[in-house]
Formats: C-alpha cells, sequence, structure tokens
C-alpha cells in the first residue's frame, strides 16, 4: 500500500443538509457531503466515488435527489465548478431498472440520448465510438429485451455518457449480477474513469466489497444514536464515515482487493455498519 496526497480543485457535486421524509417517516437526515476535482501526480484519471448504504436505508432516494429527480424536504444539491442547483439532466443517472426504450433497438436507444447533446452526424459518429468501446458493436440491432444483463448495464452506461457530462450517477450497479458480470461492469467503470479525466462516476451500493475495490472516497450511510442511545430516524453519514480511500492507498489499482489493507478495511466498514 502506497499513501498518496492530492491537490483538489473545483467542486464536483455538494450535498448540503439533505434531508428527505415522507408523510413524516424520516429517511435521510441531514446528509453532507463534497466531491470535489483530484489531480492525482502521473495520473490522468477521473474518480470513482461510492456511497454505501444497506437494503431499505435510502440509497435510491438519495440517488434521485443526488440526480434532480426529486427534491428533498431539506438542504441543496449543487453541480459543477458554478455549483448550479442540480437540474434533471445534469447528472447521468443509471436507474436499477435500466431506462432503454424496449421498442427500440440498441443503436437507436443510444442514438436518442446522443442527439439530445450533438448534431446528428456527430451523433452517429459517437454511438458508433461507443459501441465499440463497450464491446456493443455486434448487439447494435438488438432489442433490450434481448441483451444479457452485462450487456443491458453496460448500454445504460453508454447512455447516460452519451447524453450527460461527465458526471454518472449508478444506483445499485452490481445488483442481480453474477460475478462474471460483476467483473464485467467493474471493467467499464474503470474504463468511463479513463476514457477521460474529468468523468466522475458515483455508485451508490449495499455491495460494500466492489464499491470499496473500485471508490477512491467512500461514504457510509447509517444510524446514529442519541445521547440516551437510542437510533435516531433517518440514515445520515457521520463524519468518521467519510473515508478517503485514495490518500489511504486504497484507490483501484489491480489485485486491490487481495491486499491484506483492503480486506482490513472492509472488515472495518462491517464492524461499523453492525454498530449503526
Ligand atoms: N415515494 C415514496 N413514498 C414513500 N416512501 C418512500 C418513497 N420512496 C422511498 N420510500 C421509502 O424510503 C425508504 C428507503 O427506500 P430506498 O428505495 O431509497 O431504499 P434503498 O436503500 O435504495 O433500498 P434497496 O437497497 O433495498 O433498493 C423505504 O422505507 C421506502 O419505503
Amino acid at each position: 500500500m502506497t499513501a498518496h496526497t492530492y491537490d483538489y480543485k473545483d467542486p464536483i457535486l455538494t450535498l448540503s443538509g439533505i434531508s428527505m421524509a415522507f408523510e413524516g417517516e424520516v429517511v435521510l437526515r441531514d446528509i453532507s457531503a463534497q466531491i470535489l476535482d483530484v489531480t492525482r501526480p502521473g495520473m490522468s484519471q477521473g474518480q470513482v466515488l461510492g456511497f454505501y448504504g444497506r437494503s431499505g436505508i435510502g440509497k435510491s432516494v438519495l440517488c434521485r435527489i443526488m440526480a434532480g429527480l426529486i427534491a428533498p424536504s431539506a438542504g441543496t444539491v449543487a453541480v459543477g465548478p458554478a455549483q448550479q442547483a442540480v437540474l434533471p439532466g445534469m447528472v447521468g443517472f443509471v436507474q436499477q431498472r435500466y431506462p432503454l426504450f424496449n421498442h427500440r433497438t440498441l443503436y437507436d436507444n443510444l442514438l436518442l440520448a446522443a442527439a439530445r447533446k450533438h448534431a446528428p452526424a456527430a451523433a452517429r459518429q459517437h454511438v458508433d465510438a461507443y459501441l465499440e468501446r463497450f464491446c456493443l458493436a455486434p448487439h447494435r440491432r438488438k432489442y433490450p429485451a434481448q441483451l444479457s444483463g452485462g450487456q443491458r448495464q453496460r448500454a445504460a452506461i453508454a447512455q447516460q455518457l452519451l447524453c450527460s457530462e461527465h458526471l454518472i450517477l449508478l444506483d445499485e450497479p452490481f445488483s442481480g449480477l453474477d460475478v462474471a458480470m460483476i467483473d464485467e461492469v467493474k471493467k467499464i467503470i474503470i474504463e468511463v474513469t479513463t476514457m477521460d479525466e474529468l468523468n466522475t462516476v458515483i455508485i451508490v451500493s449495499h455491495d460494500i466489497v466492489t464499491t470499496t475495490a473500485l471508490a477512491d472516497r467512500l461514504w457510509l450511510l447509517g444510524y446514529e444514536r442519541d445521547a440516551a442511545g437510542a437510533l435516531v430516524p433517518g440514515a445520515t453519514i457521520s463524519p468518521q464515515h467519510q473515508y478517503n480511500l485514495a490518500e489511504m492507498g486504497l484507490a483501484w489499482h489491480e489485485n486491490v482487493e487481495a491486499e491484506p489493507v483492503f480486506g482490513q478495511f472492509v472488515e472495518h466498514i462491517k464492524n461499523e455498519i453492525r454498530g449503526s
């Protein structure tokens, strides 16, 4: 393990005091986190950020808030160097149920996305390039129902990259996939960050091992206890649950999962989760 120090620049995404309640049920409470553009000596690679939370804790709700699809009960989401209030479309969002149109071929799905950002000829060029890059070219004429789970996931990621700027949010990218497919999706996530230094991928997941392996920073959603030891309603991110994995030497690299420090860190996280 080698620890590093990095230079932090403009904010990419800022969550400030996010709370969310549905008809009195507090789901999220006072969540603050900031993603900063980072320059790393000798590396030109985008970042992967991880939000971990156990099932039902409010991850999908947080995703929809970060993507600007629902407004929080309190707090703000700001995006980009200008820190604009988030609007739908600013953050590419790959939802658990892939948003591909079933009645269109893979090619047409991607073209539709690319046409939101590019003129027709450029859109076609971009789609061809992404189909190649994501090993989807042989499947271009297939409909979403004819694709495998991993292929659909790759297509959904390509779709969001084609129509959004550099920030892409993945809600449970590994759920329902077998080990080989998880490896495939991991490769794609790494590929996305190496395509462009500005590309930033946010993973929101309950798969602690895979998320930790890929992430440069990790935020843990959990419950806090009050002075009497009772759980406070609403998941939050405690200050001690924000981890800079890159500075700990645990940023993704080949076989990071096999390193003893990685195993120790995952054990630490599991203990934190059990205690919350
Ligand atoms: N529109 C809604 N109205 C009322 N309650 C909601 C709504 N959306 C989500 N919830 C509640 O918010 C809580 C968190 O849901 P969410 O789907 O965000 O969990 P999650 O962490 O993504 O779970 P999983 O990992 O199982 O997908 C749940 O109790 C859910 O019932």
